[in-house]
């Protein structure tokens, strides 16, 4: 079976590549990054080491890969693919379209077979809005074909891989823990599914309570190692305040999505635990700047801090740690991050009052809106003074 996965970087080869190798893919990745690529091509192997006292390692092999600006041979590959995955980040989607629309339009041509296409990304709705893209460059006849043989059932994906600083450029070091949640009623009748992945029927809960909890509380300790000079996370989490701040914050997501979903209260309780340990992984060293990243992104409407934030508030829950993130965001002023140069300049521009409704969609007289930029005048001169 072959599957092609865009995105050979650190999701892409440290987990969704090995998990769909050891699930009997030979995996073909596309990707920009002409090195990695070569690299790839090459080898036809990367080595894949877990975060633990043991660093296992495993050896991902017959792997090859293409350039993803060869939009000829990217088509053809999605053409003969059985499978097509994504771990580009979120945005990068509607670049990526273009190539998968030209490869289904082949695809439909020459075989009767069904696809689908799962994209790995850290959004709501991920391969939904994949589809939209692909969508956008399909003829009328051949979107009428997709839409019964092209299937983008929603995923979400859970393995921290931080950025990886070893002598073999290939090599990736992931924590142990994995879990990639795939929306079974999306798929089509006779699907294979890959071994590894957990289906279900619907995936909302599971989405939001990995974004809300992993993802949200991640941001938190990143937003706010960054304001207390730490580099990691793993430094950041040993700050007992900065730790404690974390935990209120998945407190108050978690007690929106036990509302929202039912969840078991105790069982949530225990989620949230065992991830705040997997912040602290001794055999990890995360960049609070790589965890921080696209600010802009984490601060959209329905991302890890407004959309909790309004969730909580609409229950009648004080999101009053997830507003302190909020702030911590706005402060992210990371230089050689461009979502963090924007926001700054946005807010040099407009005030900050009016940037934060720019970017969360959360109008001036909301009272989330209002305790944000309370945190947010409060942590400057915090930080002025210190
Ligand atoms: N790293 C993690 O811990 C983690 C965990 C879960 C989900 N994710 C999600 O996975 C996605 C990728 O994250 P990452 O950490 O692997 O980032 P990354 O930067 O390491 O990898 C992204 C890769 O995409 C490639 N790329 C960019 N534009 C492309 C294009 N037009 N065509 C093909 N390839 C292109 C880049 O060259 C890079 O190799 C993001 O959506 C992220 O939120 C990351
Ligand atoms: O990839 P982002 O920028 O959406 O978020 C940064 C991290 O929180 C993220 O990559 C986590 O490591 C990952 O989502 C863990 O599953």
């Amino acid at each position: 079976m072959r599957a092609v996965h865009f995105g050979a970087g650190n999701i892409g080869r440290g987990f969704i590549g090995l998990l769909l190798s050891q699930a009997g893919y030979e995996v073909c990745f596309i990707d920009v990054n002409e090195s990695l690529v070569s690299l790839l091509q090459q080898k036809a192997a990367y080595k894949v080491s877990l975060a633990n006292a043991a660093h296992d390692t495993m050896q991902v092999q017959g792997v090859t890969a293409l350039n993803g600006n060869d939009i000829d041979r990217v088509a053809e590959a999605v053409a003969d693919a059985d499978l097509v995955t994504t771990a580009v980040g979120v945005n990068i989607l509607k670049h990526i379209a273009g190539g998968i629309a030209q490869g289904i339009e082949r695809r439909l041509t020459r075989s009767p077979l069904p696809l689908h296409v799962i994209a790995c990304e850290n959004a709501i709705g991920g391969s939904t809005q994949l589809k939209e893209h692909v969508y956008a460059h399909l003829s009328e006849a051949a979107r009428k074909s997709a839409d019964t043989l092209i299937a983008f059932p929603d995923a979400a994906v859970d393995r921290i891989v931080p950025i990886q600083h070893h002598e073999d450029p290939l090599e990736v070091t992931v924590e142990p823990f994995y879990e990639w949640v795939v929306e079974r009623s999306s798929m089509l009748p006779g699907a294979v599914e890959i071994g590894g992945v957990h289906y279900v029927d619907q995936l909302q809960p599971y989405i939001e309570r990995k974004l809300f909890t992993v993802n949200t509380g991640h941001c938190t300790a990143a937003y706010l190692g960054y304001l207390h000079g730490f580099a990691t996370i793993q430094d950041a989490m040993a700050d007992e305040t900065i730790a404690a701040q974390v935990q209120q914050v998945l407190e108050e997501t978690g007690a929106m999505l036990v509302q929202t979903y039912g969840f078991d209260a105790a069982e949530h309780s225990r989620y949230i635990h065992k991830i705040l340990d997997r912040f602290r992984n001794p055999y990890l060293t995360d960049e609070v700047v790589r965890v921080g990243r696209s600010p802009i992104r984490k601060l959209s409407p329905n991302d890890r801090l407004t959309r909790p934030a309004l969730q909580a508030y609409a229950l009648g829950l004080e999101p009053q740690y997830l507003e302190l993130a909020m702030a911590c965001a706005l402060l992210f002023d990371y230089p050689e991050d461009p979502e963090a140069v924007e926001l700054q300049s946005a807010i040099a521009a407009l005030g900050v009052e009016r940037a934060l409704s720019e970017f969360t969609g959360i109008a001036a007289d909301h009272p989330v809106h209002i305790q944000v930029v309370n945190h947010y005048h409060k942590l400057k001169q915090q930080v002025h003074s210190s």
